[in-house]
């Protein structure tokens, strides 16, 4: 599923994900972004604006028939693979970005941070409160006798948040964490079902929460059109990615589900990005799209067997696109919100298991 080998470096695949990532201009004084050729991206905003305006289409994009507002676009190269623009609302999109930042990293949903620090509650209300994170006092010492109990103890260290006077005051060998570093950091939630990302499998003995029912039922609205009719989408299970600038999801498959007629529905929140969608295998060269906030894409039957990833998002003002955001999230109570979401993508992918 994820990672790459030494090969990888030398696929196709891996050469557009090296042409699109973000690389720093070392020649110039200043630190600059590596200008990027973008014309072959392909943009299903403005295709879909011409779309309405004269009803032609760019050759081997088809639109299929639907009942949602928007229509959905189909690639004559990638059957199973459909692309929805602006599937999402933004006030919907401003509801996802919020649970995806507040209600999905809470356990017993895991992140990316579990393996090191444990189960971590209520980090975006920490890092917005400049807490930081601590060892547990037990843990740390000031003097031989403690460090002992540490090298003896079997247990895993706990960590806690902690407001920074309480930090300080408990002298200097604790280990801590701004919270803010953690949040910056967090680069995975799983919903639903967890997937254990080190067996590459979901483990149906973690505890779990059901996914929430808005998220099932809007799941189930954007897979419908691809699918028979009666059959309907169950969402078992999820992912939710957070991108920072210079972050990639490398080109990967997504094959541990069983049925794979059942399409991954994945939305954009957040800063505009580059999605790659390549063959069954790295030596086919991927077709590059940009992902925007709103935007839906499904993958079922065989475009399921094709290469996907992420390998750059953009997060200045011009290319960012998010000014629509920016303004539903201007109160007060949202700041830290949009503060995040200025800098940050975020993709929820959702799967049916069984
Ligand atoms: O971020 C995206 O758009 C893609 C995410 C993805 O492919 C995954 O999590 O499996
Ligand atoms: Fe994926």
């Amino acid at each position: 599923m994820y990672g790459s080998t030494e090969d990888a470096e030398r696929t196709a695949f891996r050469k557009a994900e090296k042409k699109y990532k973000l690389y720093y201009d070392t020649t110039r004084k200043k630190k600059q972004p590596r200008p990027v050729d973008l014309s072959d991206v392909i943009d299903f905003k403005s295709i879909s604006e011409s779309y309405h305006r004269n009803g032609e289409l760019p050759s081997g994009i088809f639109p299929i028939q639907c009942d949602l507002h928007t229509p959905i676009f189909s690639l004559e190269t990638h059957p199973g693979f459909y692309f929805i623009p602006g599937a999402l609302p933004v006030e919907e999109q401003c509801r996802w970005i919020k649970e995806s930042l507040t209600r999905f990293p809470q356990p017993p949903n895991r992140t990316n941070h579990n393996a090191i620090y444990g189960p971590l509650q209520d980090l975006f209300a920490a890092a917005k409160d400049n807490k930081v994170l601590i060892q547990e006092e037990q843990y740390c010492g000031t003097n031989n006798s403690e460090v002992e109990i540490i090298q003896s103890d079997i247990n895993v260290p706990t960590w806690n948040f902690s407001d920074q006077s309480g930090a300080l005051s408990k002298g200097g060998t604790c280990k801590s964490v701004p919270a803010s570093v953690l949040l910056r950091k967090l680069r995975w939630s799983t919903l639903g079902m967890q997937f254990d990302w080190s067996k590459r499998s979901y483990n149906i003995s973690l505890p779990h929460n059901k996914i929430p029912d808005a998220l099932c039922l809007l799941a189930e609205r954007m897979a419908a059109p691809t699918l028979p009719l009666g059959e309907v989408f169950q969402a078992e299970a999820a992912i939710v990615n957070y991108f920072g600038l210079g972050d990639t999801l490398g080109g990967h498959l997504d094959d541990m589900e069983k049925d794979w007629s059942k399409p991954i529905v994945s939305m954009s929140l957040g800063c505009k990005g580059i999605f790659l969608i390549g063959g069954k295998s790295r030596e086919v060269p991927p077709l590059a799209m940009f992902v925007r906030s709103g935007d839906v894409i499904l993958m079922a039957g065989q475009a399921r067997e094709c290469f996907h990833g992420v390998p750059r998002i953009f997060t200045d003002k011009e290319n960012a696109e998010i000014s629509s955001l920016e303004l539903l999230f201007s109160d007060e109570e949202d700041s830290a919100l949009l503060e995040y979401i200025k800098t940050s993508r975020i993709n929820i992918n959702i799967r049916q298991v069984f």
